[in-house]
């Protein structure tokens, strides 16, 4: 690693791993004195099978029993299994994507959820969680808000974790966090070896101010957290950004080929922040397509489908929602 890196990792990765190392007192108390307000984003498509364990015991956790979230947040993601239904009676506020700023149409993806939730959110500390964790992560938002409480200069914390790999209803110890492995770090560390001290750089758990994370662009498809994180290193540099270790994270696997077309996203994400990030240079042509293959007992069948970038603009730059602010602020 080099130096930079492996200062930020010394620096900048704190440890989380249950809620008895975490000191819940003087988090509440640094969230009082700061006057934050706390949102917590679900993006779900198609989560009914874990949503409602997830919300009710966030719910109960962190908004009745102790005020450490102000605001719970599931945005339904084109799901066709219920998951609203789910989360709603569980006690999580509800949103359809396709439903916030309307004028703007409706996108597919998990970026395009987040990217909406800043709109359908008023926090000024937002924690995103994906739905389909299992086990217990009740420690996960505490965890997560530790750094921004106690550091004003922090403005991003990634969640880090082993990653047992369940798929197939078998569950492995290792394993998990395949794109990461074998594309996001590979490629991240030759571009941007300032951030090789992110131990899960596309880990689905993490948190930001308001303020850093409507400046930025988001990625429609899989890319949201790649670029996020490039883009959250431009806007302030490595120093801005942390990590904390939440100790283990399971979630339900996607199959081999759905995690290729997760791939080609990042990687298309990654070519377009190189290119944006060395003005002049020879542009990289990517072509934003992939081809997979299956076999049908006869013969390999190519399938081919579009991984290029589609992202929306910072929301700091769309009017209905610096009007939605104003409001707010009024
Ligand atoms: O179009 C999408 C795809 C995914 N997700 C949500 O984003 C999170 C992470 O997605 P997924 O579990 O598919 O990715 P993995 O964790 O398997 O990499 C989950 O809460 C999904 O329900 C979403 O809101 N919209
Ligand atoms: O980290 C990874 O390699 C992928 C796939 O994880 P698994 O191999 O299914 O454990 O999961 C993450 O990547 C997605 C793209 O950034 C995120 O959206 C997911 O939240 C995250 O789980």
């Amino acid at each position: 690693m080099r130096p930079d890196a492996r200062a930020w990792f010394a620096h900048r990765t704190t440890t989380a791993t249950s809620l008895a190392a975490i000191d819940l007192d003087a988090l509440l108390h640094a969230k009082r004195r700061g006057g934050h307000r706390v949102s917590v984003v679900l993006p779900a498509r198609n989560e009914a099978a874990t949503v409602g364990h997830l919300v009710a015991d966030l719910r109960e956790r962190w908004m009745v029993r102790a005020p450490l979230v102000d605001e719970l947040l599931v945005v339904d993601s084109d799901s066709t299994d219920g998951t609203a239904a789910v989360a709603r009676a569980a006690g999580a506020d509800v949103v359809a994507s396709a439903d916030v700023l309307p004028g703007h149409g409706s996108r597919p993806g998990k970026g395009e959820a987040l990217w909406k939730s800043l709109a359908a959110t008023s926090g000024d500390l937002v924690v995103f969680l994906d739905a389909d964790l299992l086990g217990d992560v009740s420690h996960y938002v505490p965890g997560l808000l530790g750094p921004l409480l106690a550091d004003p200069q922090v403005c991003y914390v990634k969640g880090c974790y082993t990653r047992p790999l369940e798929i197939d209803g078998q569950s492995r110890p290792a394993g998990g966090g395949r794109v990461t492995e074998l594309t996001a770090r590979p490629l991240l560390n030759a571009l941007w070896p300032e951030l090789a001290g992110f131990v899960q750089p596309l880990g689905g758990e993490y948190a930001g101010r308001r303020s850093a994370l409507e400046q930025v662009p988001f990625v429609s498809a899989y890319g949201v957290e790649v670029g996020l994180l490039v883009d959250l290193l431009r806007l302030g540099g490595l120093s801005s950004l942390a990590q904390v270790d939440l100790g283990v994270r399971r979630h339900t696997s996607q199959s081999q080929e759905a995690l290729g077309a997760m791939a080609g996203e990042v990687v298309s994400t990654v070519l377009a922040r190189a290119e944006s990030d060395r003005p002049g240079q020879r542009p990289l042509p990517a072509s934003g397509l992939l081809t997979q293959f299956r076999h049908d007992g006869t013969g390999f069948v190519p399938r081919s489908r579009s991984v290029g970038v589609d992202e929306r603009p910072p929301m700091a730059t769309v009017p209905e929602y610096r009007s939605l602010r104003a409001g707010l602020a009024g």
